[in-house]
């Protein structure tokens, strides 16, 4: 097998994402992952990362990996991990300098990186001269702003319901920690202590998230789209109701994206 790939890679502060897309862009608008492989690095799950890429072969040349992250030491041990497992492929750090989008703020590089990908990835996807907005359902939500021209705009960071209910246990005496992997809402009137926190975390999200969107969009004439990402994603997007679509792996489609850009506009170096 002769394919080239790359592995895009979005460290997040509990999980690596690690997608593999074809060396070549296909047509579609949103490029999608052919395989990902999700880790949790605090738990030392490395030995997923390598059940992962058992279908994928340490071959010279074919494949490289670029990483957006927002957490340097969960960086640093894939890295490391890399060097000793994977040595002969080439590894590159994206920064806010590769993002191929205008970022209209007075510190790009002060952005997570995470931030600008999901919105580079809705950039391809949002009607050409509308708004969009991006919400990511990670350690932390955000919620982000395209302007009709296509530059990020900045947002909010809010608290991600892992956090939450984290804190509430943490920060009481008589709180329990609870599980926060809704399949269905919870219902806003709790009967105990555990529902009652499940009531709040996850109502308390998704009012966030709709006030946010609300007085962001109100700086438009046109109301934006709405683009969904992220753990908690998909029940948070049919909550949100109108145009808000729910895409599974928006920030390593955004990733993917900025490669191809990348790859695309500079001299290839001789990979042989
Ligand atoms: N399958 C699921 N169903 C419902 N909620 C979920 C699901 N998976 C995750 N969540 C919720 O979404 C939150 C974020 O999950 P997700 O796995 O996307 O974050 P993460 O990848 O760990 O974050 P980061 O990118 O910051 O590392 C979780 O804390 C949880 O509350
Ligand atoms: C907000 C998070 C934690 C979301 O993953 C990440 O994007 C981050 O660490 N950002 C750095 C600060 C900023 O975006 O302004
Ligand atoms: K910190």
């Amino acid at each position: 097998m002769d394919r080239h790939y790359f592995f895009a890679v979005d460290i997040g502060n509990t999980r690596i994402k690690c997608g593999r897309f074809p060396w070549q862009p296909s047509s579609a608008r949103l490029p999608v992952p052919e395989q990902v492989i999700s880790i949790l690095p605090a738990t030392g799950q490395w030995s997923a990362l390598e059940e992962g890429l058992k279908s994928v072969p340490e071959q010279p040349g074919t494949i490289t990996w670029w990483i957006a992250s927002v957490n340097r030491s969960a960086t640093t041990e894939l890295v490391e991990f890399l060097r000793l497992r994977r040595a002969s492929e080439k590894v590159f750090l994206l920064t806010s300098q590769e993002i191929p989008i205008p970022v209209s703020l007075p510190h790009p590089d002060r952005v997570g990186i995470d931030r600008l990908a999901a919105a580079v990835a809705a950039e391809a996807l949002r009607r050409p001269g509308y708004p969009a907005i991006v919400v990511d359902v990670g350690t932390a939500i955000t919620v982000d702003v395209l302007s009709p021209q296509g530059s990020f705009e900045g947002g909010a960071i809010a608290c991600g319901p892992g956090i939450a209910a984290r804190a509430l246990y943490e920060f009481t005496d008589l709180l329990p920690q609870i599980d926060t992997l809704w399949t269905s809402p919870p219902p806003p009137i709790g009967r105990n202590t555990q529902e009652a926190m499940a009531a709040g975390v996850f109502w308390g999200m998704v009012g966030t998230v709709r006030e946010l969107i609300s007085r962001q969009a109100s700086n438009f004439s046109d109301q934006p789209d709405v683009f969904v990402t992220g753990g908690g994603g998909a029940l948070l997007a049919s909550l949100l109701g109108g145009s808000a679509q729910y895409v599974e792996h928006l920030t390593l489609s955004g990733i993917a994206l900025t490669v191809y850009h990348y790859l695309a506009h500079h001299t290839q170096r001789d990979d042989s």
